[in-house]
């Protein structure tokens, strides 16, 4: 059994050097995808994936960087892989969300059957913090955390043990009692703003006032472009590089 995790973009929503922040996780010979952003099927054409050789995608809220690649991976999966659904794991609150606010103005041709979610994706909803078998040895939790307070938006537990913030304000609660403390999670990839205040993202000084324990799980993705004047500034953080693969534990 094995569980890697391979970040396919690690830039935050504007970043023009780094794709959109996405992960790629390979457990037991499947591959499931944590969103997938505009630029996320050019980052996976460059590691040569193509969309039929990916088992599912987990959706963590339907900002562009998250899934604004959903409309051509689909298409692609139809026109060019005789007509494949993918998997597409979502709470009930992004689903009622992603076609009508998101997929429809481009996906839906009812003089073709297409009217819904449904008719592209293996559509698979998931309830809100309990775990759920994706695959052998593979469980995923969607929690609601805070972003844009007006939007549902979750971050994800994987196998219990590891933390994938998505975008998130900075939660000291979350961290240190939910993910430190009661999951007692060995790695934690969070999103970072390298600077500024932190309306919606956890900044870099606010994940700088973790203590040493938490920060030394902590992989910083979704960072600017000016990623690399902030190295050797992060504590005991470390920034996870584009396409770099972690090998974890299960
Ligand atoms: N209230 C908001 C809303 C959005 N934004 C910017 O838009 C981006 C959308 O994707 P994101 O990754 O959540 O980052 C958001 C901010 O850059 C922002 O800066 N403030
Ligand atoms: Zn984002
Ligand atoms: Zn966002």
């Amino acid at each position: 059994m094995s569980l890697q995790i391979q970040m396919l973009g690690t830039g935050s929503a504007f970043a023009k050097t780094f794709y959109n922040t996405s992960a790629l996780i390979r457990s037991n010979e499947r591959n499931i995808l944590i969103d997938c952003g505009s630029t996320t099927p050019r980052s996976l054409y460059d590691i040569q994936l193509q969309p039929d050789q990916i088992d599912g995608i987990v959706i963590s809220h339907i900002h562009a960087d998250h899934v604004g690649g959903l409309e051509e991976m689909a298409f692609r999966l139809l026109y060019e892989s005789n007509q494949k659904k993918t998997k597409l794991y979502l709470t009930k609150a992004i689903a009622d969300i992603l076609w009508e606010n998101t997929l429809k103005g481009g996906m839906y041709n009812p003089e073709d059957g297409y009217h819904s979610l449904e008719d592209y994706f293996d559509v698979i909803v998931i309830e809100e913090q309990v775990p759920v078998v994706i695959g052998p040895g593979l469980t995923i939790e969607l929690v609601p955390t805070l972003h844009i307070s007006s939007k549902p938006s979750y971050s994800l537990f994987i196998n219990d043990r590891i933390f994938y913030s998505a975008d998130v304000r900075f939660s000291e609660d979350l961290l240190i009692h939910e993910v430190a403390a009661k999951r007692n999670c060995h790695t934690i990839f969070h999103d970072c703003q390298l600077s500024g205040q932190g309306f919606i993202h956890a900044t870099l000084d606010e994940l700088l006032t973790l203590p040493e324990h938490i920060q030394q799980r902590i992989y910083l993705m979704h960072y600017a472009d000016n990623m690399s004047d902030f190295i050797g500034k992060t504590g005991h953080m470390r920034f996870v590089a584009q396409h770099e693969i972690i090998d974890l534990p299960e």
